[in-house]
Order: structure tokens, then sequence, then C-alpha cells
């Protein structure tokens, strides 16, 4: 399980017209709260988050399996501290993020997955075969030795997946994963993150997506404003993002 408490991200943000500082001179007037403070736990299946642009998703999501500390409070998963435990925390948790250019690293997809395996410890001599079935199985196993540039962008971010897959993560935080894909490969990366057995944390526009969510977090200005089930939490995160529409001018009578 993951738990946040009281989990707070402060970030250094000089306002542009503000006077320049060295880094041992940095103002506390110039540190901003971006995130915070949460308090969660986080136990369904599927659990969907969203927000309006720079509303602290990301950085949410980032919390989870330590790419960001807290600046206070304490994010644990399973008991282990992320700030102290980094690297058994990322065993544990995967990250698939938006652009998988940001994310796929070898030059062709075999090799990609395979060092994926060889960080999850899988031995050298089984990590070729064990690539090509993990690829095989997102259907992929024709791509396997093309150069990562000559694949979609949609078979780049299914790769992008399968590589985070392949290290066996109990919990995968996805950070908008399909909102660079269109339609057809939009699809296609839902049904596979619908059928995984492990707990998926979501971060999406998509709020089709996050009704199918057991539980959606609505993030807005730092704060989760809104927790629940996905059909309380999308009605209060649309009122809240849409005005309503105004009344029809009465017609003659
Ligand atoms: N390292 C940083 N330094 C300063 N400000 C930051 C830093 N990281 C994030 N921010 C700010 O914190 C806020 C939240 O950013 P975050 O990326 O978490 O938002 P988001 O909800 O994921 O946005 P989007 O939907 O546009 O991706 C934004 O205003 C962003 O500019």
């Amino acid at each position: 399980m993951i738990a946040l408490d009281a989990a707070v991200v402060t970030a250094y943000a000089p306002a542009a017209d503000g006077p320049r500082r060295g880094r041992a001179r940095r103002a506390a007037e110039d540190v901003v709260r971006i995130l915070g403070p949460v308090t969660l736990d986080l136990t369904e299946h599927r659990i969907a988050v969203v927000g309006p642009n720079g509303s602290g998703k990301s950085t949410l999501a980032r919390l989870l399996n330590g790419l960001t500390l807290p600046s206070s409070g304490t994010v644990r998963v399973d008991g282990l501290d992320t700030a102290r435990d980094g690297a058994a925390v990322r065993r544990r948790v995967g990250f698939l993020f938006t652009d998988p250019d940001a994310q796929v690293v070898m030059p062709t997809p075999v090799e990609d997955v395979a060092l994926s395996l060889r960080r999850a410890g899988v031995p050298a001599a089984g990590r070729d075969a064990a690539a090509r079935a993990w690829l095989d199985r997102v259907g992929l196993a024709d791509r396997a030795d093309l150069p990562v540039r000559a694949l979609s962008g949609g078979q780049r971010q299914l790769l992008a997946l399968t590589a985070v897959l392949a290290t066996e993560p109990d919990v995968l935080v996805c950070d908008e994963p399909t909102t660079l894909l269109d339609l057809r490969w939009r699809a296609v990366v839902d049904a596979l993150l619908a059928d995984l057995p492990q707990q998926v944390v979501q971060v999406t526009h998509d709020l089709d997506a996050a009704a199918h969510a057991d539980r959606v977090l609505v993030v807005d200005d730092g704060q989760v404003v809104h927790d629940g089930p996905p059909a309380a939490a999308l009605a209060a995160y649309r009122a809240r993002m849409l005005p309503p529409t105004p009344a029809a001018p009465a017609g003659p009578a």
C-alpha cells in the first residue's frame, strides 16, 4: 500500500522580476508550495488522478515512487520510506511517462526490455529470450530488432510500458500515458492497462478513462480537492472547470 502522510512538495521559484541570488542565498520567500499537505492511503486497484494543467498531478504521481521527495511529511510504500529506501521503492513502483522517448534508452526494443530485465536481476543468459517473450505478449515481436525510431509513437509507448512491466512492479504509476497517442493507440494502451493484475495509479486528462477507475482524486491548486468514486468526483471536477451554461433566454410568450 502507498501511504502519504502530510506530504508537501516545495520548489524554488524566484519571481521573474525579483533579485537574482546565488544558490547559497536563496530566500525563503522564493520557495513556493506546489503540492500538499496530502494525506492519503492508496489501496484501490485502479486510481485516476485528474485536474487542470499545473495543478500538481505529476508532482503527486512522482511522489509515489520517489522520483520527487516530499519537502516535509512522508510517503511510504509497503512501509518503505521513499526518502530513505528509494531503490527498494522503485523496484515496487514502476513509472510510465507521457513521452516514451523520455524512457526508452536503447537502440532496439529487445535491448530496451533486456535492460529492464537486467535491472530486475534477471541473469544475462535468459535476458534476450525473456525480452522477446515480453514483446510478443504486447504484439511487438516483429519489431524487436528494428531501430526504436522506426516504431510509431503508439508502438514506442507500448515498448516503454513493456519495459516497465518487465521489472514486475507491484504498482504502476502512469503520468498521462495516452496523451500523445491517437485514438487507436489510446485504446490499445488503455486496454492493456485495464487488464494488468497490478495496482495502477493513472494521471489523465481522459475523463472517459478516469470513469472506469475505482477511485478518482481531483487535484487543483496543489490540493486534493475531491476524492471518491468516479461519478461524484468527475461531476465535481466538471463543475469546478466548466462554468454553468447560462439559461436560454425565454422565447416570446
Ligand atoms: N521544479 C519545479 N520548480 C518550480 N515549479 C515547479 C517545479 N515542478 C513543478 N512546478 C510547478 O508546480 C505546479 C504543478 O506542476 P505539475 O507538473 O505537478 O502539474 P500537473 O497538474 O501535472 O500539470 P499538467 O497537467 O500541465 O501536466 C506547476 O505550476 C509547475 O509549474
